[in-house]
């Protein structure tokens, strides 16, 4: 009976490993299901725990959640290069801004992520489950994109709150996932909160997957992230009107970045 059961789970296996051999599609599917279903899990054990060991609602779950996405890399054959860290250790709170390529993200965003630190989300991302739950827990900030009045009051909530309680606030100026290779417009939400705050600004910038994960061409294989953290930029004494210039300033550094970590010619280069 026991032999029954190996011998068909051993024949399931070959089955799906043949399959992922021959259909680069079947794989991709494989490989992002594995992702959710291991997401879904993960958040569900995670959740326990933070109930468990800090009762409700708090950044402080953020530990318990980056060291357990910290595994994932294992299963997926990401490797990460840091570079920058020591840009992390400034006092007290900071608004850290990056390229939004993937779900994948999350990895790459727990690798680094420093202590006390919350990110800002869609609200949709509380309707997933077990994730929505661990989400809440983390202390993530839901954000309505449809309404932008809303959204800006949150935000604006938001750059009250971190000074008071001194945490960091991831943000994705892109507002929605990017996987070309190069950075859309960034948003001003970020900058507005850092300028009314009165906090740096951190940018971070993950190289591209296109030559490891592309979903357009059902690629997903193993490969290198290179992740840099750049040095802070100071906004004490900037206003409302500095925010374009602001925004400007960090897209151009950090588009500049991505292109160096991607190895791909800058705009600069091209034309020369
Ligand atoms: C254990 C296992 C676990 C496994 C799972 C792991 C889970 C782990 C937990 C981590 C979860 C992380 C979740 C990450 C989720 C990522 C996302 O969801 S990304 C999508 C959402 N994020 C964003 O959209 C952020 C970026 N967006 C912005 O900053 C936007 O500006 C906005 C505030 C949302 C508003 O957007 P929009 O409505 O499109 O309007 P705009 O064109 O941007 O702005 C209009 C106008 O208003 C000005 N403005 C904007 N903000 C402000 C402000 N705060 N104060 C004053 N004015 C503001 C802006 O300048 C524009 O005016 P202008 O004249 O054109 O300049
Ligand atoms: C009971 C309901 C069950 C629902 C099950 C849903 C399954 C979801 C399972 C796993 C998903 C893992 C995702 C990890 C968190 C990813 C956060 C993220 O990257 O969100 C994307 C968002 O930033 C930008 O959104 P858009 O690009 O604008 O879109």
């Amino acid at each position: 009976m026991e032999l029954g059961w190996l011998l068909w789970g051993t024949a399931v296996l070959l089955l799906l490993h043949v399959l992922m051999e021959l259909s680069p599609s079947v794989n991709f599917a494989l490989r992002i299901g594995f992702y959710c279903v291991l997401c879904l899990v993960a958040s569900g054990l995670a959740a326990a725990a933070c109930l468990l060991v800090n009762g409700g609602r708090t950044v402080k779950n953020m530990r318990i959640i980056r060291a357990v996405v910290r595994t994932f890399k294992y299963f997926f054959g990401v490797r990460f290069e840091v570079k920058g860290l020591e840009n992390f250790k400034v006092e007290g709170p900071a608004i850290i801004v990056s390229n939004h390529q993937s779900i994948l993200d999350m990895m790459g965003l727990m690798e680094v992520l420093p202590d006390n630190c919350v990110q800002v989300g869609k609200k949709e991302l509380m309707y997933t489950g077990t994730v929505g739950l661990i989400t809440y827990l983390g202390g993530v900030i839901f954000i309505n994109r449809k309404s932008t009045s809303s959204a800006k009051m949150v935000m604006s909530e938001v750059a009250k709150t971190m000074v008071a309680e001194n945490v960091k606030v991831w943000v994705y100026p892109e507002g929605t996932r990017n996987c070309t290779g190069d950075l859309l417009p960034f948003k001003k939400g970020a900058f507005h909160i850092a300028v009314q705050a009165q906090v740096p600004v951190i940018p971070v910038v993950y190289s591209s997957f296109t030559t490891f994960y592309n979903p357009k061409t059902k690629l997903f294989t193993s490969g290198k992230i290179k992740v840099e953290i750049l040095p802070p930029i100071e906004t004490k004494g900037l206003t409302s009107d500095d925010v374009t210039d602001l925004t400007d300033r960090c897209f151009n550094t950090m588009r500049e970045t991505l292109f160096r970590l991607s190895g791909r010619p800058s705009e600069a280069k091209d034309s020369s």
